[in-house]
């Protein structure tokens, strides 16, 4: 939904380690889980944390790309798993839509759906989340983003004042 985003919502790693962790105490009531299923590329990250903490060392992946930058496109399935999900564990890192995530329930119905972070739309596609941001927002996540100079508040006020 990048055309409309208005706003950007930074993760660091130590918060999202920290969200991690937060969803893996709510999903130890709802195991055990035979794995995991960790929707790539996003949902990686997130899958090994949960896995560290729950003890889980079987992981499996569907790979899925449907965004270029911030631009939705069709999503393509590149790569699947058999069997009807029971007992297992999806991790994603978002939904924002819920395209992704209505893609990977219709492959898994059995399966217990979570994502770190939720926006309204996607929601409803989640059994467990940990943070909803609002629908506008983009999702910054630390792989994607680096340090940079950012300039002092005068002086970006300075260059953008007309002088008379
Ligand atoms: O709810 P949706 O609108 O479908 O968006 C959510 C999906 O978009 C992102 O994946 P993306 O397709 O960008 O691929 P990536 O995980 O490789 O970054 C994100 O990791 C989710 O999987
Ligand atoms: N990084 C990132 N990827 C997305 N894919 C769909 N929504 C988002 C978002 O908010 N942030
Ligand atoms: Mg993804």
């Amino acid at each position: 939904m990048s055309e409309t985003s208005r706003r950007y919502y930074p993760v660091s790693w130590e918060q999202l380690h920290r969200d991690a962790k937060a969803l893996a105490w709510r999903l130890a009531e709802s195991g055990p889980f035979k794995g995991i299923v960790a929707i790539t590329r996003g949902g990686l990250v997130p899958a090994h944390i949960i896995a560290r903490e729950l003890d889980i060392r079987v992981i499996d992946t569907i790979c899925i790309s449907s965004y270029d930058e911030e631009t939705q496109g069709d999503a393509s399935v590149l790569k699947s798993v058999g069997g009807d999900g029971t007992g297992w564990l999806i991790i994603d890192d978002l939904v924002d839509t819920g395209k992704t995530g209505r893609i990977v329930r219709e492959m898994l119905p059995k399966a217990h759906f979570a994502t770190v972070y939720a926006k309204p739309a996607g929601r409803p596609v989640v059994d467990t989340f940990v943070t909803e941001v609002s629908q506008d927002t983009w999702i910054l996540f630390p792989w994607d983003t680096e340090p940079q100079y950012a300039k002092p508040i005068a002086k970006a006020r300075a260059g953008e004042t007309v002088v008379p």
